[in-house]
């Protein structure tokens, strides 16, 4: 049997969301470890003012990339963007990318989604659920695609406390909610989205588990494999440690406890804080690609890419490494000095959100305003309440995810291929 990085040499790869944070160190890690890879086809849109190739360029240039540099400073030349506006009919792609994709295609990587926790249910649904529509029959034209790997989260079915490797059924149809919203107005569409998202804390985990239904639904002859990462955090060890490119979830909080800004959150001490670095994520999605497409399970298989029950770790583990590190390595123009604790006390919080935070930055705000500067600390710490608000769902509670799919992937590795180079970081 050959190597997985045998397997991807000469192959044709589409990835949508090859700009954002897991779509880059999937790119990278191909690059680096699948040297004999054709091409990456990236479905890319201007944004910013930046056209598709200066986009492209300027991501090329990220330090991220540096070892793929070194090995082949002509990678760039590997990478293929396709202009794409994923939320448009036909995903706004020509006819003649069209029909370069359907006759080229081996493998696609379905990374692109909006992960905001605050979106509008409509565009949440265009984006996460509709696209996926629209890529999947674009993938069942695809005449030589071995594999469909679609990227959901661990959290799409957080209303439920164990979540077994299976794709849920939803209460509503997903194809009816669709044609419903298309003509609804914004400001019913919002009344309702309470109702329709139920008891999970957000659009996007709603509109995450609908996608996977579509995946099921649409997968007509497709082999399909569904990944369900965790929180995924900074690279573990490749292409280096530590790499990171936003503050989503807990990155962002552990920067504002840094600066010394954030002096408090809801979380529980006890509850596992499931997190899994990026590298790791990347290379279960690639193996799972390479399995999906050789062994062609007869129904898609799902990855529940969690740590939790393999190594398990806890808000209040993390809250002592984080404030320790700090305290070791302080950030540079802190506001204070470095002090935050998590409570799973809804009064205490409360109590130190006034004294903490509000109360210094209205003193702070004060002092702004007498030297003659615009106020802002109080702006600042409205939007990081609204932002750990949004977060503490997932840090007060715990979840059980069975990862039989992960373990059988993992065993069926080490058993068969040779795969130390791509895997080495996961296994
Ligand atoms: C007490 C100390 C110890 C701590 C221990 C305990 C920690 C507990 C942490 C618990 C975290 C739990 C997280 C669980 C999440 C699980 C979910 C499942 C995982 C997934 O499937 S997907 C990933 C999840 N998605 C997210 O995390 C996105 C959440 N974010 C949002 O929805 C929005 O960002 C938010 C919060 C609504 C804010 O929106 P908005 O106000 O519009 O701000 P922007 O996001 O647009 O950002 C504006 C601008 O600011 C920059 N920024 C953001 N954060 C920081 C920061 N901390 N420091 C500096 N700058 C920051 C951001 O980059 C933007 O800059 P631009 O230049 O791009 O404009
Ligand atoms: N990060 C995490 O902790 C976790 C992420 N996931 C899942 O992993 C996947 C990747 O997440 P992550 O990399 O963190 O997300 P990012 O927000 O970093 O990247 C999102 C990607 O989607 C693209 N995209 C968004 N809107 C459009 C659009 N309208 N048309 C074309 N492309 C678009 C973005 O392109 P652009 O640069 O143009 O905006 C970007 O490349 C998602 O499916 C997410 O649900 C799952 C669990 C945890």
């Amino acid at each position: 049997m050959t190597s997985i990085s045998e397997w991807y040499a000469g192959k044709n790869v589409l990835i949508t969301g090859a700009t954002g944070f897991m779509g880059k160190v999937l790119m990278e890690k191909l690059l680096r470890s699948c040297p004999d890879v054709n091409a990456l086809y990236i479905l890319v849109r201007p944004k910013a003012g930046q056209s598709m190739s200066e986009r492209v360029q300027d991501m090329m240039k990220c330090k991220l990339f540096d070892r793929v540099r070194e090995d082949n400073p002509d990678f760039h030349q590997k990478i293929i963007p396709i202009s794409s506006e994923l939320t448009q009919p036909g995903l706004a792609i020509s006819p003649e990318d069209v029909q370069t994709l359907t006759s080229c295609i081996n493998i696609v990587f379905h990374c692109a989604a909006t992960i905001r926790f605050d979106e509008p249910l409509k565009h949440a649904l265009q984006l996460n659920v509709i696209a996926t529509q629209q890529l999947l029959s674009l993938a069942q034209q695809m005449q030589h695609l071995q594999a469909f790997i679609h990227i959901s989260t661990a959290y799409a079915n957080c209303n439920r406390r164990h979540i077994d490797e299976v794709i849920y059924p939803l209460p509503v149809e997903p194809k009816k909610l669709i044609d419903s919203l298309e003509w609804m107005d914004d400001s019913i569409i919002r009344d309702i989205t309470p109702h329709l998202i139920g008891d999970r804390p957000n659009t996007y985990t709603y509109t995450k588990a609908l996608a996977e239904c579509v995946v099921q639904q649409e997968s007509g002859k497709l082999n399909i494999g569904i990944i369900r990462p965790s929180i995924v955090g900074a690279s573990w060890q490749e292409p280096f440690p530590g790499w990171i490119d936003n503050f989503n979830g807990p990155s962002g909080v552990f920067i504002a406890a840094g600066k010394g800004i954030l002096r408090t959150m809801r979380a529980s001490n006890d509850a596992v804080a499931d997190l899994i670095p990026v590298d790791v994520v990347i290379n279960l999605t690639l193996a799972a690609g390479w399995y999906t497409a050789v062994h062609r399970p007869k129904t898609a298989l799902v990855y529940n890419c969690t740590t939790g029950g393999i190594n398990p770790f806890h808000w209040g583990e993390i809250e002592h490494h984080v404030m320790s590190t700090f305290k070791r390595n302080p950030l540079e123009q802190a506001f204070r000095r470095p002090n935050a604790n998590i409570t799973s006390s809804y009064l205490i919080y409360q109590y130190w959100i006034l004294v903490s935070h509000k109360f210094p930055a209205l003193i702070y705000d004060l002092f702004l305003r007498l030297s003659g500067q615009k106020p802002q600390m109080m702006r600042i710490f409205n939007r990081l309440h609204k932002a750990i608000g949004l977060l503490e769902y997932f840090s007060s509670q715990d979840w059980e995810w069975n990862s039989d799919n992960m373990n059988m992937l993992m065993s069926h590795i080490n058993k068969y291929t040779h795969c130390e180079t791509l895997l080495n970081s996961s296994l």
